[in-house]
Order: C-alpha cells, then sequence, then structure tokens
C-alpha cells in the first residue's frame, strides 16, 4: 500500500458518471459471483516514464486494451485488430470514484450477510494498481471496508427492533502461507481450525466489535501499517501478503421462541498480495519465495472460482492448496456471493501484467464475450478506413494540385533554369581564357540534357506516387468490404445465439445443459470477399513493385548527379 500523500489522481478532471444499476448491483437472488474491473489513473512517474493510455472503459461493462507494440499507421495490418475488449459485471476508469466502487459491487451484499448468508469481496491485480486503495482507501477517500461497515450497522439499526445482533471483525494477514493477526501481531503466528460444525476458523484471533466507524478506519490503518511490505523490482512500497478483514454478524430475533434461531452471516473483504509474475520482477531470493507463495494461493483462488463459476460442469473444488482458499471455504461456495474487483493501471509501461490481469478476471466469470467484441472491433475497423480513405482522397487532390501547378510553372521555371544556367557560364567565361570557349558549349549542353533528364524522373516519380494512392484505395476498399462482412457475421451470429436462448427456454433442464455449446453452424463467406481477400494480396505486391521502382528511380537519379532534384522535387 502507498501512503495518501501519494495520490495518483494525475488525470481525474472528467467528471464522474453514473453507475448504471442494471449492470452494476446484484441482487440476494441474482448473480453469485460478479467481477468488476478497475482502471486507475495514470500516475505521475509513468508519464514521466513516457507511458501512454492504452486501457480505456468503453462502456459501463468494457475495457479496452491497445498493444503499444503494433503500429497504428501500418495500413497492410490494419485488418488486424490492435485492441483487445474485455467484458466485466461492471467496469470503472479514473472517473470513478470510491462511493460508486461500493455502491455497484459491494452494497447489495449488506442485507444478505446480516440475514445469514456468506460473502466475499476480493480486490486482485498487480503490485500499485489500486488494490489498498480501492479496499482501505484513504481518511478522505475512505474504501469498500469502512463503507461496508458504515452501512452494515445502519441496517442493523434500522432492523433493531425485531432482531438482536452480535458483530465482530477481525483483521489478520496471509504471508507464506502464515496467518498474522494484523490487530495484534504480537500474537505470532495463528492456525486454521474447524469448529464443530465445520465452520473453519483462526483459532486465537482478536476480535473487535466496535460500531464506531472512525474507530474502525483507526483500526484498519494501524492493522495495515502492520503488513508485510518490502520493495519489490515493481513497487517501493508492495503489499507481500493477502490482507482479510472477516465481520461476522449473529442475529437472532427478540421474539421469544422454544426453537431459538441464530444465524451467522461472514463478511470477508481482501487486499489480495500483487499479482505480478516472479519473473517480471526481477526479485530474487526471499521475494521470490514470497513471490511463489502469492502465486500458488492466487492459483488456488482462480481454480475454485473457476470450479465453482462453471455451473455445468460438477469439477471437485480443491480449498486445501492454499490457507487463502481454506479460510474462504464456506463463502465461496454454496449459497454465498463473491465479488472480484481486478485492478489495472492504464499505462502502456504495464501492458503485460494488465493483459494478464484481464484474462485471470475474464477466466473467472466465464462471460462469453465474443460478440460484442466483433461488434466493437468491426466498428472501430470501419471508421479506421472510413479516415484512410479520407486521408487518401486528400492526398490525391494535394498531388493533383501540385502537378497542375508544376505543368502551369514548368516553362517559365525552365526559363529561369536556363537563365542560371547562362549565368553559371559568364561566370565559368570571367575566369577562363579565350581558349576555354569551345569547353564552355559543351558544358552548356551537358547542363541543359541533366535537366531535361531530371524533369523527366520528377515526371515520373509523380506518376508513381499516383499509381501508388490508387492501389492503397483500392486496398482500403477492399478491407472495408472485409469488415462489413466481419460486421454481418458478427450481426447473425448474436441472432444465432438469441434465438438459441429463447429455444433453450422451451426445453427442459437435461436438455439445456446439454445443447449450451457454442458452435455456431458456418456461415459460407460470400464471393466478393473471398474476392477482396485475394485481391488485397495483389494489391500488396503491386504497392512492394511500385515503391522498388520509386526507390531506384530516386537512387538512380542521385547516382546520374540529379540526387537532389529528383530526392526533393517529387518524391517528397
Ligand atoms: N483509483 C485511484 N484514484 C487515485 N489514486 C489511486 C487510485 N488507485 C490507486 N491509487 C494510488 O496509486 C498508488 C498505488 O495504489 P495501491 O497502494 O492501492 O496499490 P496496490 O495494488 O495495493 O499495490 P500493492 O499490491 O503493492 O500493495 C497509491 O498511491 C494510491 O493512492
Amino acid at each position: 500500500m502507498r501512503g495518501p500523500s501519494e495520490p495518483r489522481d494525475a488525470l481525474r478532471s472528467a467528471p464522474p458518471r453514473a453507475v448504471s444499476p442494471c449492470c452494476g448491483t446484484f441482487g440476494l437472488n441474482t448473480l453469485q459471483l460478479m467481477v468488476a474491473l478497475r482502471v486507475r489513473p495514470i500516475s505521475v512517474a509513468e508519464l514521466e516514464e513516457g507511458a501512454t493510455l492504452i486501457a480505456h472503459k468503453v462502456d459501463e461493462q468494457m475495457v479496452v486494451l491497445m498493444d503499444p507494440m503494433e503500429d497504428p499507421d501500418d495500413i497492410l495490418r490494419a485488418h488486424r485488430s490492435r485492441e483487445k475488449s474485455y467484458l466485466f459485471d461492471v467496469a470503472f476508469d479514473f472517473t470513478a470514484t470510491q462511493e460508486m466502487v461500493y455502491q455497484a459491487t459491494t452494497k447489495s451484499l449488506i442485507a444478505g450477510v446480516i440475514s445469514g448468508y456468506n460473502a466475499t469481496v476480493f480486490a486482485y491485480g498487480p503490485t500499485g494498481c489500486g488494490k489498498t486503495y480501492t479496499m482501505l482507501g484513504t481518511d478522505h477517500e475512505p474504501g469498500i471496508y469502512v463503507r461496508t461497515l458504515n452501512d452494515l450497522f445502519r441496517a442493523i439499526e434500522e432492523t433493531s427492533n425485531d432482531m438482536e445482533y452480535e458483530v465482530s471483525m477481525s483483521y489478520l494477514e496471509i504471508y507464506n502461507e502464515m496467518i498474522r493477526d494484523l490487530l495484534n501481531p504480537a500474537l505470532g503466528y495463528l492456525e486454521l481450525r474447524e469448529d464443530s460444525k465445520g465452520v473453519i476458523q483462526v483459532a486465537g484471533i482478536t476480535e473487535v466489535s466496535t460500531i464506531n466507524a472512525k474507530e474502525i478506519m483507526q483500526l484498519l490503518m494501524k492493522g495495515n501499517r502492520q503488513r508485510t511490505q518490502e520493495p519489490t523490482a515493481a513497487n517501493r512500497t508492495s503489499s507481500r501478503s493477502h490482507a482479510v478483514l472477516q465481520v461476522a454478524v449473529r442475529q437472532r430475533s427478540r421474539v421469544k421462541d422454544v426453537l431459538q434461531e441464530v444465524r451467522q452471516g461472514r463478511l470477508f473483504m481482501i487486499d489480495l498480495a500483487g499479482s505480478e509474475r516472479a519473473s517480471q520482477t526481477q526479485n530474487r531470493g526471499q521475494r521470490m519465495k514470497e513471490g511463489a507463495h502469492i502465486n500458488r494461493s492466487l492459483l488456488a483462488l482462480g481454480n475454485c472460482i473457476n470450479a465453482l463459476s462453471d455451473k455445468s460442469s460438477n469439477k471437485y473444488i480443491n480449498y486445501r492448496d492454499s490457507k487463502l482458499t481454506r479460510l474462504l471455504k464456506d463463502s465461496l461456495g454454496g449459497n454465498s456471493r463473491t465479488v472480484m474487483i481486478a485492478h489495472i493501471s492504464p499505462a502502456s509501461s504495464a501492458f503485460e501484467e494488465s493483459r494478464n490481469t484481464l484474462t485471470y478476471a475474464g477466466r473467472a466469470k466465464n462471460i462469453k464475450t465474443r460478440v460484442k467484441q466483433n461488434l466493437l472491433n468491426v466498428s472501430y475497423h470501419i471508421a479506421q478506413y472510413t479516415g484512410i480513405i479520407a486521408d487518401l482522397r486528400g492526398e490525391i487532390q494535394r498531388l493533383k494540385c501540385k502537378f497542375d501547378e508544376q505543368t502551369r510553372r514548368g516553362p517559365a521555371r525552365g526559363r529561369l533554369e536556363r537563365g542560371d544556367i547562362r549565368h553559371i557560364q559568364a561566370e565559368v567565361q570571367l575566369h577562363s581564357g579565350p581558349g576555354g570557349q569551345a569547353d564552355m558549349g559543351q558544358l552548356r549542353e551537358q547542363l541543359i540534357s541533366a535537366f531535361q533528364e531530371q524533369m523527366e524522373v520528377r515526371r515520373r516519380l509523380l506518376e508513381l506516387e499516383h499509381q501508388t494512392m490508387e492501389v492503397q484505395i483500392d486496398t482500403s476498399r477492399h478491407l472495408l468490404t472485409i469488415a462489413g462482412w466481419e460486421h454481418e457475421k458478427s450481426r447473425r451470429a448474436l441472432k444465432w445465439r438469441e434465438e438459441r436462448r429463447k429455444e433453450s427456454y422451451t426445453k427442459d433442464d437435461s436438455e439445456k445443459d446439454s445443447d449450451t455449446g457454442d458452435d455456431q453452424p458456418d456461415v459460407l463467406e460470400p464471393p466478393e470477399v473471398a474476392t477482396a481477400r485475394e485481391s488485397i494480396t495483389a494489391l500488396m505486391g503491386e504497392q512492394k513493385r511500385l515503391q522498388k521502382q520509386k526507390v531506384c528511380m530516386v537512387w538512380g537519379a542521385g547516382k546520374a548527379g540529379l540526387g537532389s532534384w529528383g530526392r526533393g522535387g517529387a518524391a517528397r
């Protein structure tokens, strides 16, 4: 965690946008696993290093990551996607406030917890991407911990006429597979035990039951300072442990009954250790060992979430692979709800880490993003191609004007050049004796012929430029045909999926399970698209040929002593 004195909100200028309630929050009977993504503001350090923004929120659920290594001006590869889009239940960028993140992800868990359900919220992502900021926050911008506890106490207060509650809170860290009490580190390492009801408990952990928000914030800040933080190659103050805030709520009715039912709901809020890969942080020794433990527990967590989110399979869920998953056993499975908030930096320097995080988070959710993703990519490309064509048109217009102007000015310019030649001649005469008259005539002839040759080279170069432009326009036209077809294909795929979904409503459950595959029947590509693909290959060859001719011509002109004329004139 970094201190509040080091805000990374260099770009925090746009007004916050509201999160649509339909995709952000989730009610008790809806999502079991919600995956959110938060892209933090680019930091001053990243800007100073020359990083550019490569992660963009496209809408309330979609984030696009651009590959900084791909060349945006490479027209011949423009049909290849530079960007990849990822879909989440809700996405936030630098404009999102702490309150917006809390409202859309965690607030709706509270009602469940006070009525006896378990829930887990965890912040995932590489080091320095804002996990602690989201969970703990700062004094001025408190995060999910405090906002949740505040609302939890308020909800308890509102129902306290009928119900009696007991709330207890503990804060621990798991470091190198060992558990430490962050509210009382002097206790040393603690063990996990299963109680008589099979519930996993941390033996001997400090439990506090304050309901004063300010006190809680102070306790958590103090606890957080006890966390194992070490400088890594990637972050000066990297949290090397998973911090777990556990809130247990016991509820019983005030109406005395023979059968007194007591319900206990548990809420885990977890700030995970940085997910960067050991190889990328160049960590050695102790740091590498930590890295291995962190990776192991994150992998175990990912596996559990994967198995839980894949309802169609009856995969065995192995919670025993790490302390973290053992502790969360009751809160990940069963009737509980889980919120994962993945974090990334928007900077180009963090591309690899961001891509890994987006893939991990996307896999956890197992959302079918393809159709929407294609639509987005295609529409981007159509816009790109239209832009390219407009640019090329402008360029042709410009060249035409230049050509016309040169044709108009040709003879006059010629006279001027000849004037220059006469001037040279006069100069030479001045410095040579009468015997040099014959040589002078010869020199004059040579100069005139060189000038004519140079005019010819210039004319041919202009012609070549014109042909290249035409080839490029043709290429773009074919790319547009292909993009149009991809668009159409995506539209059909979407329609096909919708029909499948409607069909599956009418089938019984056993049929549904066997019918949920993604295999869409192959769609035959129209002949004009196949022709467009072939033409592009041919046009690329043509473009190369023209380029070669141009190079030869300029080179030849240079060799013949016309270099500066040829290059400065037509070849731009
Ligand atoms: N959404 C945000 N708005 C403003 N500042 C942010 C935001 N997210 C992160 N920051 C700032 O970025 C810095 C790093 O964030 P933070 O310490 O939360 O990262 P982390 O993911 O917890 O890192 P680690 O895994 O190393 O502990 C902090 O200075 C924090 O204040």
